[in-house]
């Protein structure tokens, strides 16, 4: 059993790093930490960094997730490869360009690129950026997924994720006590479907919108309220057609043990309480 404890950052590819900066910054209020050999590093929280941009293919993300020790780590990749999945042994070169002490990468059944990281690095001085959104961390990512009973099966069975709610066959799991870590949802290929920074409340989420329509930032959906975790939502679009979402109020799980995953219909009012609907 592969054990995560947390997600731990994103690594975007982008063929035009100073649209990526202004918009990291200027729209969606993280603070630069690093600028790297043709890499930005961005906080959104008491780490180091939990975005990564680097000058390339757009169609190049990451998503890593932190396990527990190097113990752990080894259990993870001798895991992986007894069921058939090739995985990449980072080099020292390469875990200090993630600000992690250790990490291994592999795809998911989709395909999706997704590293384990051991120790990934905190920072002394607090997150202070220069947009005030009114971030408090990075949270969860949304996950395509090409076959969402396949996949439901890998992050439950070979890793410890559990299924909080499911909205037709789309699942959303905890690997720790907040709702939801990984969202799966249904596309014909591989990549990153959203990015959600939490911010401290619902006056963040309707400032942000305001704020980001009059920066002509295409708003994809909300603001809205999603009843599976209860969290009031913002999804937007930024550099490359990635959706970044922010949302306030993300429920816990109160106990992991008799939590049973409630089933929601696919419908909209699954998405949204409030009634609002996908642009597009
Ligand atoms: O697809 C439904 C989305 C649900 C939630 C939620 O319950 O908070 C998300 O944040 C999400 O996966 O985007
Ligand atoms: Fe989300």
């Amino acid at each position: 059993m592969i054990y995560l404890k947390d997600v731990s950052y994103v690594r975007l590819g982008s063929p035009d790093l100073e649209s990526a900066e202004a918009f990291a910054t200027a729209c969606l209020g993280l603070q630069i930490a690093e600028r790297g050999k043709k890499k930005l590093y961005f906080r959104s929280d008491d780490r180091a960094h939990t975005l990564c941009y680097s000058e390339g293919d757009a169609g190049n993300q990451t998503v890593g997730f932190e396990v527990e020790d190097d113990a752990s780590l080894q259990v993870a990749a001798s895991t992986l490869e007894a069921l058939g999945h090739a995985v990449h042994a980072g080099t020292a070169e390469e875990a200090e360009q993630r600000k992690v002490k250790a990490f291994i990468g592999f795809y998911d059944p989709t395909g999706n690129h997704i590293e384990l990281v051991v120790r990934p690095e905190r920072s002394g001085p607090r997150y202070f950026a220069s947009r005030d959104a009114g971030i408090t961390g990075f949270s969860h990512v949304g996950l395509n997924s090409t076959n969402l009973l396949r996949d439901e099966r890998f992050w439950t069975q070979v890793c410890n994720a559990r299924v909080s709610d499911r909205i037709g066959d789309i699942s959303l799991m905890r690997v720790n006590a907040i709702h939801h870590t990984i969202a799966l949802l249904p596309a014909p290929n591989a990549g990153i479907q959203h990015i959600n920074h939490q911010v401290g409340s619902s006056d963040d989420v309707l400032r942000s919108h305001y704020f980001l329509n009059e920066k002509r930032v295409p708003i994809v959906f909300g603001p809205g309220r999603h009843p599976t975790s209860g969290a009031r939502f913002l999804y937007f679009k930024g550099p490359d057609g990635m959706v970044f979402e922010y949302s306030v109020g993300v429920g816990e799980i109160e106990n992991d043990e008799t939590h049973r995953p409630r089933q929601f219909g696919f419908e909209p009012a699954s998405f949204c309480m409030w009634g609002a609907k996908p642009a597009g």
